[in-house]
């Protein structure tokens, strides 16, 4: 669970800062929720907020800690702040980004996966079995020794996704991780991302993907302007555009 509490994003820029998020109060718990609008409205940075990418220049956004204990929090402390511990926060509240060639580093496939279990699996023999599991789970182990450069589009983003859950976040975030991937791609990303057991949240321009959340959130001008049930969003977000 991830809540927002008066939370607001503002940028310098040439003529004075700007606002880019108007301070904005949520509570995200359901486990599948959308974020929907148009290009520049504020959707990624709503999105980056939840996993402390960003920091709120005003307010504050707070992650539920979980039943297990994080590393460098103490016990009692049942919500994390993304400002206070970004690093335990991380951990908790995985994030794909729509480019995935971003987010894989490593030469090689099971390299990759490799270096994100590294906290998790100290010992290489166990990091290597771990690895070799998440790339079976999500059907790339035929592709564990190629480079991470020769990878299709929809591979990459397959691996990047495997790569984030190998440590088991509580919560994924996703960031328009369909937009770069053809039709069969964006199909299967979106079912795997339906079919989690996380919670999930997910920034989309794919509207028919964004309907099969629990809620969605539809952004303009930095601020949430609907939010609630997905095809009443939907619905809501046309009329902006017609307007
Ligand atoms: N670091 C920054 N400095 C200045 N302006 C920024 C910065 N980050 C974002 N912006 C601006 O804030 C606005 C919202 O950006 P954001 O990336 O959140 O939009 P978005 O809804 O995700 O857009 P898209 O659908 O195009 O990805 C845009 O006008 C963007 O140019």
């Amino acid at each position: 669970m991830i809540e927002l509490r008066e939370a607001s994003v503002v940028v310098p820029a040439p003529e004075g800062d700007a606002m880019i998020l108007h301070p904005t109060s949520l509570v995200l718990a359901e486990r599948r929720i959308s974020i929907i609008g148009g290009n520049g409205s504020g959707k990624s940075t709503l999105a980056r907020l939840c996993n402390g990418l960003i920091e709120p220049t005003t307010g504050s956004v707070l992650v539920a800690a979980g039943a297990d204990p994080v590393p460098g929090v103490r016990a009692e402390r049942s919500r994390l702040d993304t400002a206070r511990d970004g690093a335990a926060v991380r951990r908790l509240v995985g994030f794909v980004f729509t480019d995935a060639s971003a987010q894989l580093i490593m030469p090689t496939v099971a390299e990759d996966l490799m270096l994100s279990l590294r906290r998790l699996h100290p010992k290489r023999a166990e990091r290597r079995a771990a690895a070799e599991a998440a790339l079976a789970r999500f059907g790339l182990e035929h592709l564990a020794e190629r480079s991470v450069h020769t990878l299709s589009g929809g591979q990459k983003q397959l691996l990047a996704i495997a790569t984030v859950l190998a440590t088991d976040p509580a919560v994924l975030v996703a960031d328009e991780p369909t937009t770069l991937l053809d039709l069969r791609n964006a199909r299967s990303v979106g079912e795997l991302l339906m079919s989690l057991p996380q919670q999930v949240i997910l920034v989309t321009h794919d509207l028919d993907l964004a309907a099969r959340a629990e809620r969605t959130l539809v952004v303009a001008d930095g601020r949430v302007v609907f939010d609630g049930e997905p095809d009443a969003a939907v619905s809501h977000y046309r009329e902006l555009v017609r307007a």
